[in-house]
């Protein structure tokens, strides 16, 4: 499992290491299972520091856990559609955003690829949604428009982005790390979380 170092009793040298670790098998054993966003304690012996190598001996308590796909300790859901290509289907969406609803973790909508519609119907997304009580944000990943405001709800927080194949999650996430310096850990598709 890929860890990142966030704190070595009284050592800042190593934050933000990666360290390929495994688990211990006592804790195989017992049932208790490491899931993507889990914050772990690593055994690192001083040797392995150079082949940045660790073992996983235990896992903390966590904030919000994630069944389907496993995944722990996530802040904030950002769901993502694109208007077009694939194009906005208001039945996929409601089915991501009830799943999304039950999960009770925050939720921000954003659309992608708004360049590819007019402003027509980006209006009549707009309303159509606020109808159903969301405020979307609207962004071109293609053309940098709009990635502040979600720059903003990604920060200072741990999001997975959701939402369909194609829509833009990875541009996404490749175009934050690039531009903003945050950091993203890509787990599978459809389903990807982000420590912004
Ligand atoms: N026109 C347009 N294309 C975009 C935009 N953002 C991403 N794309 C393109 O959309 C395609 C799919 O983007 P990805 O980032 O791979 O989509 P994804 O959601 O990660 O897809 P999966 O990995 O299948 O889940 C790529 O060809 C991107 O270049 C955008 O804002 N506008």
């Amino acid at each position: 499992m890929r860890v990142i170092v966030q704190e070595v009793g009284g050592d800042g040298s190593k934050m933000g290491v990666e360290l390929l670790c495994v688990v211990r098998t006592l804790l195989k054993k017992i049932g208790r299972r490491v899931v993507v966003g889990d914050k772990v304690l690593v055994d690192v012996k001083p040797m392995d520091w150079i082949n940045r190598r660790g073992l996983i001996v235990d896992v903390f308590k966590r904030v919000s856990e994630n069944l389907d796909p496993p995944v722990a300790n996530v802040d904030h859901l950002l769901i993502l559609f694109s208007l077009d290509e694939p194009k906005l289907e208001p039945f996929v969406l409601t089915r991501f955003l009830v799943e999304a609803e039950s999960t009770q973790i925050p939720i921000t909508l954003a659309l992608n690829k708004c360049e590819l519609v007019s402003e027509e119907e980006l209006d009549s997304w707009k309303i159509r949604l606020r109808s159903w009580n969301y405020e979307p944000l609207f962004c071109s990943v293609r053309n940098k428009l709009g990635l502040d405001a979600i720059e903003f709800n990604l920060r200072n927080q741990t999001s997975v982005i959701v939402g369909p194949s194609g829509v833009g999650k990875s541009s996404l996430i490749n175009l934050l790390r690039s531009s903003f310096g945050g950091g993203a850990i890509e787990y599978e598709k459809g389903f990807k979380p982000v420590r912004y």
